[in-house]
């Protein structure tokens, strides 16, 4: 189905495969009084919480909350101001590439090297080199998301010439088939995903936790961590408000002096 000289490559492989086929293991991710300034302003601070193998979190906020700012940190896109962030006993930061390959960010906009319109597909290409992936029997398993994606068509295009939801489409086949250990993803419900988009996503944010994977996602919607998350962190101004399953209901004291946009999340979770 795919002819590509991009995806029959066969290079050395590298082959930090676990047990279950999960590349590089982790255990937790520590935050301990994360923060991070631009430009004389703290974006974040003080975020604390421990984030477990197995789990689902959803980040919720205003917008500026912080959330696009805690996934770059924990991915290692940005370094931190203060703090630090632990996987199992490692510190994260930009220059360790052996733990970024254990965490895999998406975001909505791909950030276009040399100003001209990146093509999904051979980004797709160089992350299975970057993160040093076993590339035998890749090429059917890429073949066979594109399928279930129903994105075979726009293979090989620019990004330009595809919608905002194929190009998101060819981001998560990259996250599937590298499946690091930790997945981030910013805003992956306001990336123009069609209804089998959605479920696809949905389906596999819960199998990567059951088979020990850690998932992160940002929101706008509660009901997003209501229905998928185990754990909602809830960011107001850059603090961490609200650190709890989502249909828990929020203390009282989250709610003192809350802003209308942190009550309108808080509002969102808790009980029915
Ligand atoms: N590269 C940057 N340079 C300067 N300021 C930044 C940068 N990135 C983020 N900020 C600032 O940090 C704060 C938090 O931004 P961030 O993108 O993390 O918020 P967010 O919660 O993801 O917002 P949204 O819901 O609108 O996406 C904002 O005030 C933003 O202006």
């Amino acid at each position: 189905m795919l002819r590509s000289a991009a995806l029959t490559w066969r290079g050395s492989a590298l082959l930090h495969v676990d047990g279950k086929g999960m590349r590089l293991s982790v255990e937790r991710i520590s935050l301990l009084k994360c923060g991070r300034v631009f430009s004389g302003r703290w974006a974040l601070r003080g975020v604390e919480a421990t984030l477990e193998s197995g789990k689902v979190y959803a980040v919720l906020g205003a917008n500026g909350a912080g959330k696009s700012t805690l996934l770059r940190l924990m991915a290692g896109w940005l370094p931190l101001s203060e703090g630090r962030i632990l996987l199992d006993e490692s510190p994260m930061r930009p220059t360790a590439a052996h733990l970024r390959r254990k965490v895999m960010l998406l975001e909505e906009h791909t950030i276009s090297k040399n100003g001209r319109s990146p093509k999904p597909t051979d980004n797709l290409c160089s992350a299975i080199q970057d993160y040093h992936v076993d590339q035998s029997d890749l090429e059917q398993e890429i073949a066979e998301w594109y399928d279930r994606l129903d994105v075979t068509s726009v293979y090989n295009k620019e990004e330009r010439s595809m919608s905002k939801g194929q190009a998101y489409k060819i981001k998560l086949i990259g996250l599937f088939v590298v499946a690091p250990k930790v997945w981030l993803l910013d805003e992956p419900f306001s990336a123009g995903l069609d209804a089998n988009g959605l479920k696809v996503l949905e389906e596999q944010l819960r199998m990567h936790a059951q088979r020990g994977g850690i998932v992160v996602f940002t929101s706008q919607w509660p009901e997003h961590a209501r229905r998928l998350a185990d754990w909602a962190m809830v960011l107001d101004e850059g603090r961490l408000a609200w650190f709890a399953p989502p249909r828990e209901a929020p203390s009282p004291e989250a709610r003192v002096s809350a802003t209308s946009s942190l009550e309108a999340v808080l509002q969102g979770l808790g009980p029915e």
